[in-house]
């Protein structure tokens, strides 16, 4: 046997084009090779489960081997091989069937998966790092001949016979000058380790030296000799092929743990299994979270037949789930996914709402289960929920009934026990229900305090995503207004009927304004006078609720860049019923008048963490002088 042709293409040299445009990716090639000789295994076995082929299995196994002196890399398997009109058949025209098209394409696409997925390219990339590749191969056909496959990257191949003895297929590539690095142990290891740690056949990479009990010595002690044994650098079955009533909590953390040996244990998982209208197995963590939500982003694996294909899921896993942890294997996403596939792809977007029904529905189920354990988790997972109903109109219509709010007390409230809770007693003369929030608990201590003595509950609303979830509430609730406790003075946070009136005549009011206006003297800075209860802060200084919503917007880049470049403006109000005011009223010169309001002033801006640098100094001194 032997035949000489040209591979059907009908460019020059098609080699050139995909090493230079896969070149950054070229470590993929073993991604490919290892593929194709696990899917030639897991072939022979489904023959002869359909009694197609009777012959001795074997164990299955496939093997990288690495010969540093002939500069070769081996890829071997224990499958169906293949017979010469097979490799014609397979490897010489159905590659490049999509050729004319891929010498049209190529020069638009963006990564080499791109390429690689949409023509079959898979054994070819090969020559990403090859001079010359080879292919041994025996079918298990009866009769079968061993044949031999070369190419050098030229559009011409040679089949001659073959060499092998037993069934199977080896796969050999001389590397070549540029793709030396990948002749390093430690390297070939990484990659196969990257995206073959969970194939479903055993990889064997070289051999390793294990210890293994040898009787006992002449004092009775267990002696133990050296053996080597076969490197297989993969599991074969991990748990997410296994059914979930067949793991304990134990195997779900040790498979966490492997994925993330310096993680801390997650608060719990979803066992992901479909089979209709899409396939689907996997297993979902949500992790303890850590401020650093970028380094948490992208942990979640993606794998096709238990072959890693990528840990970009964004198109797969909603955005609001990016930071849960684990893994996703679809056989319906292929082996070569690229970004544009993913976005168009009708089955990943019923991927995509799949997962958003599973993660509320164990959400639910965490609720209805064990309230006091949920509420304990809920400073962590409350951030995948808020995010969740801010971002997903389909997650919300759920999570409404699990959905927490917090108040500075710590009580857990759903929202629908909350609107009983504040219902009578915080409503407005317009029939509104107000909320009152705090996004910084220490900041706006003195605030949630006289809020508190009216008896109005705060909630605590400073986790990153509040701000829009804020927003988000007053969207959908009806008849509810929400206002951070600091935007005004606590007995007009929420407009009631019964509000104090000032004791002072309009001349006194006029005369103290004009006082406070003088001892302010900043840009900014609006001074009123307000009647409120005796008791309260002689000077409260808030930055107006909507003023202030806008300003936030701009700066996370929300659109208001009109309000971003305002500058900060704040309402001072005084408290025309406090002694303070009647004690500045009766103080004989300006001088005294001007230190005392400047004082009160000093200490409202004291109490909000406003008061810095130099004008903390001039108070203290004032302070050490008015003693
Ligand atoms: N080790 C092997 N043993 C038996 N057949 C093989 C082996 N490697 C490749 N083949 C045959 O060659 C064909 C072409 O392989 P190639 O990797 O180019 O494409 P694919 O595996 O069909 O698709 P892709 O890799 O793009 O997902 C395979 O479908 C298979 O029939």
């Amino acid at each position: 046997m032997e035949e000489k042709g040209t591979i059907s293409i009908h460019t020059e040299n098609i080699f050139p084009i995909i090493k230079k445009f896969l070149y950054s990716d070229n470590e993929i090639f073993l991604r490919e090779l290892v593929s194709n000789a696990v899917d030639a295994v897991q072939k022979i076995k489904r023959l002869a489960a359909l009694g197609q082929y009777s012959g001795e299995l074997g164990n299955p196994l496939v093997e990288v081997a690495l010969d540093k002196e002939k500069k070769t890399i081996t890829i071997s398997d224990n499958g169906l091989g293949m017979t010469a009109e097979e490799i014609k058949k397979y490897i010489n025209q159905v590659a490049f069937s999509g050729a004319s098209e891929f010498v049209e394409k190529f020069k638009d696409a963006k990564d080499a998966n791109e390429i690689i997925g949409k023509f079959g390219l898979g054994f070819y990339s090969a020559f990403m790092v090859s001079d010359l590749v080879e292919i041994q191969t025996l079918s298990y056909q009866e009769g079968a001949e061993p044949a031999r496959w070369v190419c050098d990257g030229s559009t011409t191949f040679e089949i001659t016979e073959g060499s092998r003895t037993t069934r199977g297929t080896d796969i050999i590539l001389h590397v070549n000058a540029e793709s030396e690095e990948f002749l390093e142990t430690f390297k070939l290891e990484g990659i196969l380790d990257k995206y073959g740690k969970f194939l479903p056949v055993p990889i064997k990479f070289g051999t390793k030296t294990e210890q293994e009990p040898d009787g006992e010595d002449e004092e009775g002690k267990p002696k133990s000799k050296s053996v080597e044994t076969d490197n297989i650098i993969n599991t074969t079955n991990p748990i997410w092929t296994k059914a979930p009533a067949d793991l304990s909590d134990e195997d779900y953390l040790a498979f966490y743990k492997q994925l993330y040996p310096f993680s801390e244990d997650p608060l719990f998982w979803i066992h992901l299994n479909v089979d209709y209208p899409f396939n689907l197995t996997g297993v979902l963590y949500f992790p303890k979270l850590k401020n650093d939500f970028e380094m948490q982003r992208n942990k979640i694996r993606l794998f096709s037949r238990q072959v890693f294909i990528t840990d970009e899921v964004k198109d797969i896993v909603p955005e609001f789930l990016m930071l849960l942890h684990g893994v996703i294997d679809s056989p319906d996403i292929p082996l070569n996914v690229s970004r544009s596939f993913l976005q168009a792809d009708s089955n990943v977007k019923k991927i995509n709402s799949y997962i958003t029904k599973k993660v509320a529905d164990k959400l639910q189920e965490l609720y209805n289960k064990d309230r006091k354990a949920y509420e304990e988790k809920w400073t962590d997972i409350g951030l995948f929920v808020k995010y969740g109903m801010v971002s997903e109109e389909k997650f919300n219509d759920k999570a409404k009934d699990f959905a927490l709010l917090t108040n500075t007390k710590n009580e857990h409230y759903t929202l629908e026990e909350y609107h009983d809770k504040v219902k009578d007693f915080q409503l407005d003369k317009n029939g509104q229900v107000v909320y009152i929030y705090s996004n910084d608990p220490a900041k706006q201590d003195s605030f949630i305090q006289s809020a508190n003595k009216l008896e109005y509950d705060v909630l605590l609303m400073n986790s990153p995503i509040d701000n829009h979830f804020v927003q988000h509430l007053e969207q959908k609730l009806e008849k509810t207004a929400l206002k951070r406790v600091d935007s005004s003075v606590a007995s007009k946070l929420i407009d009631k009927d019964d509000q104090v009136e000032s004791v002072l005549t309009e001349d006194q009011s006029k005369k103290v304004k004009e006082v406070f206006e003088k001892a302010i003297s900043k840009p900014g800075y609006t001074v009123e006078i307000v009647g409120l209860n005796p008791e309260e802060l002689p000077v409260t200084i808030t930055m107006d609720e909507f003023m202030r919503r806008m300003k936030d917007m701009a700066q996370m880049g929300g659109g208001m860049g009109f309000y971003g470049n305002m500058p900060d403006s704040y309402k001072v109000a005084i408290n025309g019923n406090h002694k303070l005011v009647a004690k500045i009223l009766s103080a004989g010169d300006e001088d005294t008048q001007a230190k005392l309001a400047r004082q009160a002033v000093d200490l409202a801006l004291l109490a909000q963490g406003m008061l810095t640098g130099a004008e903390l100094t001039a108070f203290v001194s004032r302070s050490v002088e008015l003693i």
